[in-house]
C-alpha cells in the first residue's frame, strides 16, 4: 500500500527508486570503502561521544529494524568534533543484519561485508527545531556506524538482545529505559567520513557519516536474536523473519571519503 518498502523481491532497495527517486541521487548511502583511496584528512578532529547522560526510553519493532529510542529534549547525549561543526542529539539507534551465516552490513570495506552495522542516528538540533526538519538538511543528521564481526559474545548486547521478544511483531513498543550506547563503542575512535543520506526511505541526503573503523564482537547466538524478529505485524498471518534489511553499496559519484587517525 502507498509508499510501503521492505527488503523484499517486490519491495526491496532494487525498486525504492519508484517511490523514492532520490534512491539515484549523487549522495546516496552506503558505500563501499576503500581504505587506501580515502584521503587522510589532517585538519579533521577526534570524533566526541558525550554519552554520560544518555539513557533509553524505549525499544520498538519498526517493521524494518528494532530501534532504541532516547529522550533528545536536551543536548545530555551529543556526539560532536569530527567532521561535525555543531553537537548533534542522539535520536535513536537501529541495526541491519543477513541470514544465518550471510552477512548483512550497509557499508563495506574494501568490497568485504561484516555480519551485522549498528547506526546511532543524532540530528542537528543547533540549526534544526525538529528531528523531522533535520532530516532533510543537507548537515541535518550525522549518523554513527559501527560494525558487527562474529566471535565471542558481547558483554552488554544481551541486555537488549533479552528484549526482543517484548517487540517480536512489526509495530510493538515497550519501555527500554537506563540503556547507555556507550557500552557498544568499540575501543578506537579512527574513522572514515563522507556525506551521504538514510539508507532506508525517505532516502533523505541529510547524513554527516563517521563510521568506526573497528568493529565490535558478537557470538553467532546474539546475532540469531535478531533473526527472532518478525517484519510481519501480530495480526498477519504471514510470519516473515527480519534479516537481510541492508541496503547495498551505492556509487560514490564523485565523493571523497576522508579518514582520521588520532
Ligand atoms: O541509519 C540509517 O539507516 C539512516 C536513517 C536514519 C534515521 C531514520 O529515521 C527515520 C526517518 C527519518 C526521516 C523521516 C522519516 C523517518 C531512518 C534511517
Ligand atoms: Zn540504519
Amino acid at each position: 500500500t502507498g509508499n510501503h518498502w521492505g527488503y523484499g523481491k517486490e519491495d526491496g532497495p532494487s525498486v525504492w527508486h519508484k517511490n523514492y527517486p532520490v534512491a539515484q541521487g549523487d549522495r546516496q548511502s552506503p558505500i563501499d570503502i576503500v581504505p587506501h583511496q580515502a584521503s587522510h584528512d589532517p585538519s579533521l578532529d577526534p570524533v566526541v561521544l558525550n554519552y554520560d547522560q544518555c539513557t533509553s526510553t524505549k525499544i520498538s519493532n519498526s517493521g524494518t529494524s528494532v530501534v532504541v529510542e532516547f529522550d533528545d529534549s536536551d543536548d545530555r547525549s551529543v556526539i560532536r568534533g569530527g567532521p561535525l561543526d555543531n553537537p548533534y542529539r542522539l535520536k535513536q539507534f537501529h541495526f541491519h543484519w543477513g541470514g544465518k551465516g550471510c552477512h548483512g552490513s550497509e557499508h563495506t570495506v574494501g568490497g568485504n561485508s561484516y555480519a551485522s552495522e549498528l547506526h546511532l542516528v543524532h540530528w542537528n538540533a543547533v540549526k534544526y527545531k525538529t528531528f523531522g526538519e533535520a532530516a532533510t538538511a543537507p548537515d541535518g543528521l550525522a549518523v554513527l556506524g559501527i560494525f558487527l564481526e562474529t566471535g565471542d559474545d558481547h558483554r552488554w548486547l544481551h541486555v537488549i538482545t533479552d528484549a526482543l521478544y517484548t517487540v517480536k511483531y512489526k509495530g510493538s513498543v515497550a519501555d527500554f529505559k537506563g540503556f547507555n550506547p556507550k557500552c557498544l563503542l568499540p575501543s578506537s575512535l579512527h574513522y572514515w567520513t563522507y556525506l551521504g543520506s538514510l539508507t532506508t526511505p525517505p532516502l533523505h541526503e541529510s547524513v554527516i557519516w563517521v563510521v568506526l573503523k573497528e568493529p565490535i564482537t558478537v557470538s553467532e547466538k546474539q546475532l540469531g536474536k535478531l533473526r527472532t524478529l518478525l517484519f510481519s505485524g501480530e495480526e498477519e498471518n504471514e510470519r516473515t523473519r527480519m534479516e537481510n534489511n541492508f541496503r547495498p553499496p551505492q556509487l560514490l559519484k564523485g565523493r571523497k571519503c576522508c579518514c582520521f587517525y588520532h
